[in-house]
Parts: C-alpha cells; sequence; structure tokens
C-alpha cells in the first residue's frame, strides 16, 4: 500500500465522522471466516510496525541495563566520582542513589502528565515527541565533563520521555495490532525491555575496555540510533484507529484497519471492526470518567480493587528484581569475579529468554498460578543467595570463596528465571483485567505510580544499603516476597479469559479468590437472578 494510504497526521478527510446505518450493516460470519482465511504471512507486515512500536520498550531496558554497567567504568569514576580519603576517586551512595532513582520518580510523571499527548495528538505523535525529549536527555549526559548532576538532569530528561513511551506504545499495540496476533505483540512490549536490558549490558561490556570516555559515551551515542529507529517506525505505522474514531476521523480510521489487516477499505471485516471500536468508545462515555472519591466509594468493591492494585504493582518491584538489574555489575564485582560485567550480560539472557516463559505460562496456566510459583521460586533462590553471601563468601579472612560466589550467580540466574517468566509480565496482566472502564485510568496510574515510586526507592536506597549491610540484605527482600506469596494467594483473583463484566461479577458475587480459578461466570439465562454486573452494557458503578 502507498505511503500516502498511511494516514499521517494532517491527511483526514473530515466529512466523514460517523459510522453510518449503511456501515453497520455487516455479516459477522463472513468477517471471521475471512479471519480464518488469513494466515501468517498476512500479518507480517503490520507485526513488524508493531514490533517498531514495541521498540519503545527497548529505550527503557537499555536505560537500565548500561546504568548499571556506567557506574563501575573508570572514566565514569574519574570524572563523575568524588574523592575518598586516599585520594582516590569513587562513586558515592548519594550520586549512584539519585543517578539511577531520579530516573524513576521522571518516568512516573512522564507516565501520568505526558503520555496525555498520545490522547490529544495522536499515539504516532506522541511517541515522536517522546522521542525528541528522549535524545535532548541523552545529549546532555553525552556532553557532560565532569559535572555528575549534568548526567543526573540528562537523565531526568530521559526519564521523562521513557515514562511517556511506556504507557503509549502498549497501549498504541493494543489498539493496532490484527486480534490474531494481539496477545502476543503487547507482550513485546515487556519483551523489548529485557532485549534492551540485556543489549545494554553487552554494550557496557563491549566498551568498558577502552580507557577513556568512549567507555561510556559510544553505549549513549547508540541511543540515538535507538530513537532514529522509533521515529522511523512511527513514519510507517498506521495511526490508532480507536484514536481516529475518537476523534471522528472515520475514513482515517478504516484506512488504517484495512492497512493493519491488509485488506481494502471497503471490506466488511473493516466495518466490523469499525463497529467494535465504537461500541467500545460509547460503553466508555456512557459509564463516563469516575471521580477521585469513587475509587472508594464505587461498587462492586472498587476500593478493594483499587488498594489490590497498588499492593501488587508495589511488590512486583519490592521482589528485589531491580536490585539485581541496577546492581548486578556491583555487586558481582564485590563476591570477587573477574569479570562482573560478564555475569550482568548472563543475567540479562535469563531474563529475555524467560520473557518467552511468561507469554506462554500466564495464558496456560494463569494469573494466580503463575505469580504464586514465581514468589515460592524467588523465596527460596533469595535465601539461598544471602546466605551463601553473609555466611559462606567471606569464610576466608576477608578473600572471597569462588565457589560460594559461583552458586551466587547459579541462584540469582534461577531467581531471574521465576521473576522474569512469571511476576515480570503478569502482574499488569492482572491490573489491565481487574477494573471497570469507569475507573480504569486513574486505578492504573495509581497502580503504576506506586510501581515506578518503589522502583525510585529501591535504586536510590539500595546504593547505601549494600555498603552497610551487604548481602543480609537480600533477606530483607525474602521477607517481602514471602508476604508477595501470601498476598497472591489471599488477595489476588483469576481473572483468565474474563471479560471486564464477569470480572465485576466475580467481585460482586465475594467469590474467594483462592477459589476465582474454578468460578464459572453466568449464562445469559442465570443474568435475571445474577447481580447483574456480567450484562455486557451495564454501567458499573
Ligand atoms: O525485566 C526487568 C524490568 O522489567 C520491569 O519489571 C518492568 O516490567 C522493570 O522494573 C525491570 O527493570
Amino acid at each position: 500500500m502507498a505511503r500516502s494510504e498511511t494516514l499521517p497526521a494532517g491527511e483526514q478527510t473530515p466529512e466523514v465522522t460517523s459510522i453510518s446505518e449503511k456501515d453497520i450493516k455487516v455479516d459477522f460470519n463472513e468477517t471471521a471466516q475471512q479471519l480464518e482465511n488469513k494466515t501468517f504471512k498476512d500479518y507480517i507486515l503490520i507485526s513488524c510496525l508493531c514490533f517498531m512500536v514495541a521498540f519503545g520498550g527497548f529505550v527503557f531496558g537499555y536505560d537500565t541495563g548500561t546504568i548499571s554497567g556506567f557506574v563501575n567504568m573508570t572514566d565514569f569514576i574519574d570524572r563523575f566520582g568524588e574523592v575518598g580519603p586516599d585520594g582516590e576517586k569513587f562513586m558515592s551512595s548519594i550520586r549512584v542513589g539519585l543517578m539511577i532513582g531520579l530516573f524513576n520518580v521522571a518516568c512516573a510523571i512522564g507516565g501520568i502528565v505526558l503520555s496525555k499527548i498520545g490522547d490529544i495528538k495522536g499515539r504516532r505523535i506522541g511517541l515522536m515527541f517522546a522521542m525528541a525529549i528522549y535524545v535532548a536527555g541523552i545529549a546532555v549526559q553525552i556532553s557532560a565533563q565532569d559535572k555528575w548532576y549534568q548526567i543526573t538532569i540528562g537523565r531526568i530528561i530521559t526519564g521523562f520521555s521513557v515514562g511517556t513511551v511506556s504507557v503509549i506504545s502498549p497501549m498504541f499495540i493494543g489498539e493496532s495490532s490484527p486480534k490474531a496476533v494481539r496477545g502476543t505483540l503487547v507482550c513485546c512490549f515487556q519483551l523489548c525491555i529485557t532485549l534492551g536490558i540485556f543489549i545494554g549490558y553487552c554494550c557496557t561490556y563491549g566498551t568498558k575496555q577502552l580507557n577513556n570516555s568512549l567507555q561510556w559515551r559510544i553505549p549513549l551515542a547508540l541511543c540515538f540510533l535507538w530513537a532514529g529507529f522509533l521515529v522511523v517506525g512511527m513514519m510507517f505505522m498506521p495511526e490508532s484507529p480507536r484514536f481516529l474514531v475518537e476523534k471522528k476521523r472515520i475514513e482515517d480510521a478504516k484506512k488504517s484497519i484495512a492497512r493493519s489487516n491488509k485488506m481494502s477499505p471497503e471490506d466488511p471485516f473493516v466495518y466490523a471492526e469499525l463497529q467494535l471500536i465504537q461500541a467500545g468508545i460509547d460503553r466508555e462515555q456512557m459509564a463516563g470518567s469516575a471521580t477521585w472519591g469513587e475509587l472508594i466509594t464505587g461498587k462492586p468493591a472498587v476500593f478493594r480493587r483499587v488498594i489490590m492494585g497498588i499492593c501488587l504493582a508495589s511488590l512486583q518491584q519490592l521482589t528485589g528484581n531491580n536490585y539485581f538489574f541496577y546492581f548486578a555489575t556491583t555487586i558481582f564485582k564485590a563476591v570477587g569475579l573477574q569479570d562482573s560485567f560478564q555475569t550482568s550480560m548472563i543475567l540479562g539472557c535469563v531474563n529475555f529468554l524467560s520473557t518467552f516463559v511468561n507469554i506462554w505460562a500466564i495464558e496456560r496456566f494463569g494469573r494466580r498460578l503463575c505469580l504464586l510459583v514465581g514468589a515460592a521460586g524467588m523465596f527460596v533462590c533469595f535465601i539461598i543467595y544471602s546466605t551463601l553471601g553473609s555466611v559462606a563468601l567471606y569464610q576466608y579472612d576477608g578473600e572471597s570463596n569462588l565457589p560460594a560466589g559461583r552458586a551466587m550467580i547459579f541462584v540469582t540466574c534461577l531467581y531471574i528465571f521465576f521473576f522474569a517468566s512469571t511476576w515480570a509480565g503478569g502482574v499488569y496482566c492482572v491490573l489491565s483485567e481487574s477494573y471497570p472502564l469507569r475507573v480504569r485510568s486513574k486505578a492504573m496510574a495509581l497502580a503504576l505510580g506506586s510501581n515506578w515510586l518503589w522502583g525510585f526507592l529501591i535504586s536510590f536506597t539500595s546504593s547505601f544499603i549494600i555498603n552497610a549491610i551487604n548481602f543480609y540484605y537480600g533477606y530483607v527482600f525474602t521477607g517481602c516476597i514471602a508476604v508477595a506469596f501470601v498476598f497472591t494467594y489471599f488477595f489476588i483473583m483469576e481473572t483468565k479469559g474474563l471479560s471486564l463484566e464477569e470480572v465485576d461479577e466475580l467481585y460482586a458475587q465475594k467469590i474467594l479468590p483462592w477459589k476465582s480459578g474454578s468460578w464459572v461466570p453466568p449464562t445469559a439465562e442465570e443474568m435475571a437472578t445474577s447481580t447483574g454486573y456480567a450484562k455486557p452494557s451495564q454501567e458499573h458503578v
């Protein structure tokens, strides 16, 4: 399809502003048949474009992967470190904490405030705007000579962008990808985060031998390439049909759906999709947007769900994953390993590969089982890790015990496997399925905001705590993971395969979470006697 048909902003055809009566007469059997006849080949182009959107996750992960290496690089420490009592330069905990931690705060602000640009100007423009901020932030960092706060300010600017991308990208993919491959493409976002972490580790491993500022400037310069890749992707990506319908740009929406599904804009399937989108928007508009007060008083059990979301999102950080992702290089240097950068690369690789298991397991075994197994696995790993670190590692007069160090790397890999294959994506999955439309955006913002906030607290304080109590720190996370297990068992509902209305019904019927897996939603006949929440167009709150 020609570029001119890809609906860049401004090329709208405003005369058609609603889905007309004629459009509504669609043979759904015919369109279903059409979908069945489609093969993987038909989806290659749109899948590639969605992957470019998911690449927003890559820039997030790449930051995590590189900063953990930077703070251990000789040139970086020489320029941005403090002078110790012996005249040697070192990175103080406060500098490391601020450099890493404030990035998370900026992400929260970007995610909650700046991401609104996606609703006003469209998803494509929103992502391009975020990339402009990203490039500015990288330029500030790369030009720093010896001012540690310049790096920190640059990272705050980058954080605004990463937060914005983290909200717009998954939403854009969800709205634009063909149904048959939607679930997988949405998961690509988390996959790209882990790929970014891995590539970030690889880049710092590759450049740390250089004895000058190229050590950290080359990995930073690569960010311009990542931003360019995303912007080029956005030039070819059709705008979200959901955004276009909301703006009453129906003709453009038709072209967008047609392009994603490789068919003519006049195809009945396109009309069917348009109707579904319109119905979704109508339902949301009918429900309206809840006030903050309704998050407490809303029914059924909205307050309970809001608290559940905040706790679950917080616990995801409190499992301690970012203790490893941000500090792996530092930690394994302390273990006495020849090359702690190499260890980080191994962890990054395990993290990336395990995300594929997450995508499969969450649908196969359900949300609760995944979270429970993940918590149990991480609990055991952290106990072994902390015990080895605090008891066995330095048993020979301060000389590090290599076998114990190696065993620690092994359990860390196992820990990362359990985290990445369960809690990493599982938590977002539960959150996205748990709220009625009316309270959804506010409840999600609260949950994600607490996730970023804990991300900040952990990344800011870890450096101090590691200095003070070293591997005993692991027991703090062990305790939090135990809480996460108990919390999941008693408070998380199984939402696999349920519509948002059925989830409301689940809460309205006060089903016990540990029995929710075997709960069967009411059939149409049972509706008359049920609480009524499972009725598709019911107003919920
Ligand atoms: O892959 C690990 C990364 O994924 C996240 O949990 C986001 O989903 C980050 O907090 C972490 O750095």
